[in-house]
């Protein structure tokens, strides 16, 4: 679904690039971990497969579509989902009204779908009383829950994680990790997680390491 072709990126003021001759292919329905020491690139590089940044060559091809062509905006809005490790929700809404509003935004098939939203949210274990709460009354395990809710009642197939369970406990982890893995087993979408846990890592489908400026497979 996601094809990196012979992509490079640098920042400016640096002397090397952080990668470079990176050729990598993300299909639908499976997890992929990207694992490696602070400062190797992970956060950038799913930045840009998320479409935030461009690469300084190469280019990254959706549903064999370059994302360029696709435009880098209507891409994000359609076709990409973020879950960061700050759960970056509206703090000023409820769950549901986060929920309802990331639909909207998104013109999801389900938008205005108030009841959906509540069903969703139960799948997780927040109840109609607690969705209705304001976002900050949640506990960091809940509203990263919201989070990877909102992220399955949005169309887009492509799902990207930066470090989702950095805030977290053990229990919360393993419950985050798994409801991922289910938007890839049962939604069909790709998703892609950066993470320094190798437990988490652990879960997923593929394991890449990103270690002198290549991307390796892990067995
Ligand atoms: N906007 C920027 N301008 C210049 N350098 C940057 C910028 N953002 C990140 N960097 C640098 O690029 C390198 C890679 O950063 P990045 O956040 O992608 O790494 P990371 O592997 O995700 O690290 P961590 O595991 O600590 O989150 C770091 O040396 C960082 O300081």
């Amino acid at each position: 679904m996601i094809e990196i072709k012979d992509i490079a990126y640098w920042y400016e003021n640096k002397d090397n690039p952080l990668f470079e001759n990176v050729n990598l292919v993300f299909e639908k329905g499976k997890s992929y971990a990207i694992v490696g020491r602070s400062g190797s690139g992970k956060t950038t590089f799913l930045s840009l497969i998320a479409g935030l940044d461009k690469p300084k060559s190469g280019e990254i091809l959706y549903e064999g579509e370059a994302i360029n062509r696709i435009g880098l905006t209507r891409y994000r809005n359609k076709d990409v989902s973020i879950v960061f490790q700050s759960y970056n929700l509206f703090t000023y809404m409820s769950a549901l009204e986060n929920l309802m509003t990331a639909m909207a935004i998104t013109g999801a098939s389900h938008s205005g779908d108030r009841e959906y939203a509540i069903e969703m949210l139960k799948k997780v274990g927040i109840d109609e009383e607690t969705a209705k709460k304001n976002v900050q009354h949640l506990s960091g395990g809940q509203q990263q829950r919201v989070a990877v809710v909102r992220t399955m009642c949005c169309d887009a197939l492509l799902v990207v994680a930066d470090e989702p369970t950095g805030n977290l406990d053990e229990a919360n982890t393993k419950e985050i990790i798994e409801l991922l893995q289910d938007l890839a087993k049962s939604q069909g979408k790709c998703v892609i997680i950066v993470t320094h846990e190798p437990d988490v890592a652990q879960m997923c489908d593929v394991q890449y390491v990103l270690k002198d400026r290549q991307f390796q497979m892990i067995d």
